[in-house]
């Protein structure tokens, strides 16, 4: 048997559907959500992303704004530029690229962001909401692995999650997400013990590890849920942190690369945004785009 393709790209292709729905709905009370993406340098992968979040952002009918900076931009004055959009009206969400160029003090640019605008959730105070089981901005990635999640299994409760990759980004709100829906999850990293032996009593598999291929088909429980997050530019393509070929002949469900959590990854993105839209103007949570 092999496994059922989960399709990122189809889901998020609905996940917008709806999301332009309900931007429609608040452009008739008169209110356009907007939202701004700023990066910083060069690097050619970036821009990509760029390209593509600000296209999507324009087809749900938001409002987009980029902001491209040289390289060697002073954080002063990224700083002030965040202090603008922080101040902007028209702004409902801030993202600032990363990663930033090695002058800048990434911590200090995130936590300089308007909580209520962070919609890629990094800033500490929505960790710590969402942390503590709060009302956060929830991150762009681990939100749309926990969708694909639920649209797969239903309930995630009592289910054994393991999370390959601890990042801030990915892998520690990944781990917060499953805890809340009350599976038991164990975070591994580069110095875990016996990885494959941890990772063949996953129910559910989370790889985020930056690393070609590096999950084994032979790791794999039987039957398991595979969600693989990685984005690795290869010789051969786009590759994830799986060895999707031998995977697939074990897992139960799998995402594929490409075509899996990235396009879920932009559309949680403009389900944030329209979030923070709604909690600007004391509207009540869209209904279907928060955990
Ligand atoms: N699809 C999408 O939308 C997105 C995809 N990505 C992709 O996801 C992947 C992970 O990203 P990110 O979390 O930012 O990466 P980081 O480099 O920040 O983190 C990687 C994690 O993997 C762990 N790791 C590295 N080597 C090993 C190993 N040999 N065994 C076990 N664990 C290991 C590291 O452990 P340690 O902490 O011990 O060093 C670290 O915790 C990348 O491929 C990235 O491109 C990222 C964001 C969004
Ligand atoms: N502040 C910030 N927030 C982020 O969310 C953020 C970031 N910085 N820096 C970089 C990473 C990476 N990331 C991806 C988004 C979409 C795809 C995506 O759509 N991928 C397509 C393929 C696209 C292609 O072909 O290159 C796919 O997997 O099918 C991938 C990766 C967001 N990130």
């Amino acid at each position: 048997m092999t496994a059922t393709l989960i399709d990122g790209k189809a889901f998020a292709a609905s996940l917008r559907q709806r999301i332009a729905t309900q931007v429609a709905t608040l452009k008739e009370k008169g209110i356009t959500p907007g939202l701004a993406v700023v990066l910083v340098g060069e690097d050619p992968a970036s821009q990509v992303y760029v390209r593509s979040k600000g296209k999507q952002t324009l087809e749900v009918g938001m409002n987009s704004y980029e902001h491209k900076l040289p390289e060697d931009t002073p954080e002063a004055d990224l700083l002030a530029l965040i202090d603008r959009l922080n101040n902007d009206p028209a702004v409902n969400g801030i993202l600032v690229q990363l990663p930033l160029p090695r002058h800048m003090d990434e911590a200090a640019v995130i936590n300089a962001i308007d909580p209520a605008k962070d919609v890629d959730g990094f800033h500490i105070l929505n960790v710590g909401l969402l942390a503590t089981g709060q009302k956060a901005m929830v991150p762009c990635t681990p939100l749309g692995c926990l969708m694909m999640l639920r649209d797969q299994l239903g309930s995630l409760s009592g289910k054994r999650a393991v999370v390959v990759g601890r990042s801030n980004i990915v892998g520690k709100p990944m781990a917060q997400l499953l805890l809340r829906d009350s599976a038991t999850v164990t975070i591994a990293h580069s110095r875990t013990a016996d990885l494959p032996d941890l990772c063949r009593q996953a129910d559910i598999l989370v790889a985020a590890v930056g690393r070609p291929h590096f999950v084994q088909g032979d790791w794999v429980k039987p039957g398991a849920t595979v969600i693989d997050v990685g984005i690795n530019r290869t010789d051969d393509g786009l590759v994830g942190d799986v060895d999707f070929a031998a995977a697939r002949q074990i897992a139960g469900a799998i995402t594929p690369v490409p075509g899996g959590v990235g396009p879920m990854t932009i559309a949680c993105l403009l389900a944030n945004t329209l979030t923070a839209t709604a909690r600007a103007n004391g509207l009540p949570d869209p209904e279907g785009l928060t955990p």
